[in-house]
């Protein structure tokens, strides 16, 4: 079974967040890809647009996030709010390889104002290279990252 994907942006992120879309519509690995907004000229705030799409995973109705504003900071600060979410930005190859590997993150978030728009689609890409081994020696440092969580 492929990767259901929820994509969502901020008024600052959401040319990337389509043209990521985009590509994912056209990914063999993908079953869903799901966009939590916002539309093109829609201006909703970054907090609510990515605690409402990281909703979403946590609801189980998607596998993984890539979520886009103007720095990447803050979707990933709001999507670790919602409980059992690991979101990070990582704009680099090795970076987006150990958000999956090494912190099971279910979240990539991208920096519009940060990165060229190819590399952006080019990390979101590899993001789905890798899944998570429950029997490596990060599973345990991931165990005990998420026993921090409160209710
Ligand atoms: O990058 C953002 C938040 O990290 C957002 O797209 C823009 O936020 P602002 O600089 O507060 O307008």
């Amino acid at each position: 079974m492929g990767f259901r994907v929820v994509v969502a942006g901020d008024i600052a992120g959401v040319n990337y967040k389509d043209a990521i879309k985009a590509d994912l519509e056209n990914d063999p690995r993908v079953d869903e890809v799901i966009d939590a907004g916002v539309k093109q000229g829609e201006d909703v705030d970054y907090p609510h647009v990515a605690v409402n799409a990281a909703r979403m995973i946590a609801e189980g109705k998607a596998d993984r996030g890539i979520f886009v504003c103007g720095t990447g900071m803050g979707v990933a600060m709001a999507a670790n709010k919602v409980k059992g979410i690991r979101a990070s930005t990582a704009h680099d190859s090795f970076s987006v390889e150990r958000l999956v590997l090494s912190n099971n993150a279910q979240v990539l978030c991208l920096g519009e104002r940060v990165i060229g728009k190819e590399l952006a689609r080019r990390l979101a890409k590899e993001f789905l290279n890798y899944e998570f081994d429950e029997t490596s020696a990060s599973a345990a440092k991931v165990d005990a990252l998420c026993a921090y969580e409160e209710d």
